[in-house]
Formats: C-alpha cells, sequence, structure tokens
C-alpha cells in the first residue's frame, strides 16, 4: 500500500519510522511518502492560511496551495510519470476533520483494501471546502473523525488511521490471529470489547490469575473469554450491545 501525507509539520510523521509500521516500511509493505506542503507556497513567507470569508476567529487554509499540492502527488501517478501502485490511478484522499464520518474499525478494514491512500490533515481552522468539492470528482474524498474532542490539527489524527490500517496488512502482525480477536473485529468479538490479559508470574503481590487460563481447557478458556468480553462491554460500553446481532449470541451469552 502507498501512502502519502501533505503536511506543514511532515517531521509529525516521525513515529512512522518505528515499530510496527517501520517494519512495515523497511518490508516494502507500506510505501509511505511525506510532503510538505509549504513546498507549493510561493510566496517570501511560503504563506498557507488567510483569514475566513464570513468572519470569525482562526485561519483557513488556501485553495491554491492544496490544489498545486495534491496535483503534484496525485498528477505525477495519474499523468504516468510516476508508477502508480498496482491497480491505482488515483488515491482515495481522506480528510481528517471534527466534522467528518467517524473513523472506525470497519473504516480501518476498508482503507486497508486500498492500494493507495491520500492523507490531507488541516491546520488551522481546516481547509478551504473548494478543494474537498474540486477533487471529489476525480478522486473518492471522505472527511473523516477519530472522536468528538477538537485536536490542534489533523496530523495525530492520520497517525491513528495509518496505524490502525497499517497493522490490518497482510504479514504486519506477526501473529494474523490477533486481528481476529481484536475488539471490533468483524465475527465473534465484533462489537464486544476485548476481556483482561494476563501473562508470567501466575501470581503477582497477591493477586492470582484466573484459573481457568492455567486449566489448558481451550473450550472453556474460550468461554470465559467471551463472558468476560460481554461483561466488560456490558459495563462500559452498553451501547455496543444494542448493536450485537442477537442470532450472535448463544444460550450461555443470554444468561450473562
Ligand atoms: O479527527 C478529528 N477529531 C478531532 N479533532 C480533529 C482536529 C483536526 C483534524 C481532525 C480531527
Amino acid at each position: 500500500m502507498r501512502v502519502d501525507i501533505i503536511s506543514i509539520f511532515p517531521e509529525y510523521f516521525a513515529p512512522l519510522d518505528v515499530s510496527l509500521m517501520g517494519k512495515a516500511r523497511e518490508r516494502g509493505i507500506l510505501d509511505i511518502r511525506l510532503h510538505q506542503l509549504r513546498d507549493w507556497a510561493h510566496d517570501v513567507h511560503r504563506t498557507v492560511d488567510d483569514t475566513p470569508y464570513g468572519g470569525g476567529p482562526g485561519m483557513v487554509m488556501k485553495p491554491e496551495i492544496w490544489g498545486e499540492a495534491i496535483d503534484a502527488v496525485v498528477g505525477a501517478a495519474a499523468a504516468g510519470g510516476e508508477a502508480a501502485p498496482e491497480g491505482a490511478v488515483a488515491p482515495r484522499m481522506i480528510v481528517p476533520t471534527p466534522s467528518g464520518r467517524p473513523f472506525t474499525q470497519e473504516v480501518a478494514l476498508e482503507y486497508a483494501k486500498e492500494p493507495w491512500l491520500l492523507f490531507t490533515p488541516a491546520r488551522y481552522e481546516g481547509i478551504d471546502s473548494r478543494v474537498m468539492a474540486e477533487y471529489g470528482f476525480r478522486l473518492r474524498v471522505d472527511e473523516v473523525s477519530i472522536g468528538d474532542y477538537v485536536l490542534a490539527g489533523g496530523e495525530a489524527a492520520v497517525l491513528v488511521m495509518v496505524e490502525a490500517v497499517g497493522r490490518l496488512l497482510p504479514g504486519v502482525l506477526g501473529n494474523a490471529a490477533s486481528v481476529a480477536d481484536d475488539s471490533f473485529a468483524p465475527g465473534t468479538m465484533e462489537n464486544l470489547l476485548e476481556g483482561p490479559v494476563y501473562t508470567k508470574p501466575p501470581t503477582w503481590r497477591g493477586h492470582d490469575v484466573p484459573e481457568i487460563l492455567l486449566s489448558g481447557h481451550h473450550g472453556k478458556i474460550a468461554r470465559w473469554r467471551r463472558d468476560e468480553a460481554l461483561r466488560r462491554t456490558a459495563e462500559k460500553r452498553p451501547e455496543l450491545l444494542a448493536r450485537l446481532d442477537p442470532d450472535s449470541l448463544d444460550k450461555h451469552d443470554r444468561q450473562l
């Protein structure tokens, strides 16, 4: 998967050089390319923002700069100037914004199927809306929020999304099974929070690991884990239980 990120703070993405994402890049599973938005600002101060029409606080990011940057990143491939990723003549454009649709595990799975993503994190009050309108015709533009709170800019949201998507790509996680057992993963754990986890020692400061986990009885362990997931979900996120497909609950579940 190719991932292009255009930002005035490309250094913000240094964390993508380490750990799982770093290894995925070294192994060519993820091809992340960072671009400094100001490279397309031609005035001496490399200005990327201006005051909002209609008044109001803060600044809005200028459409011309974004247009030139996106054309340069996308156009090079679309014009054949640069090898576009296999099967993609244009990327999916993802605009992090508090006013976007919720970013969920389902959206991460959707994005993980894409050969090419373009992230356009904004600072200030956001990007002039005509940029999304302009590219809405040529690319699939998706305005997405990672949560109902306000950040200083979209860069942190891009880090969250790249990690959530990157870890789903084949070969990134050592043990593929761990994707299937994720909280919110489709299938048995869909809409359930993961239960508690334990490792050695069996007793620590007087706290014992639940006996069942030491029993080696895989059927009972799976049952205990599902019970704990249902209990934890009921306690912390009851609204998720309402989304559970009743047919996915067995007789035992219903007794909880
Ligand atoms: O994803 C959003 N969630 C909350 N705040 C934001 C601020 C800037 C960009 C994106 C977001």
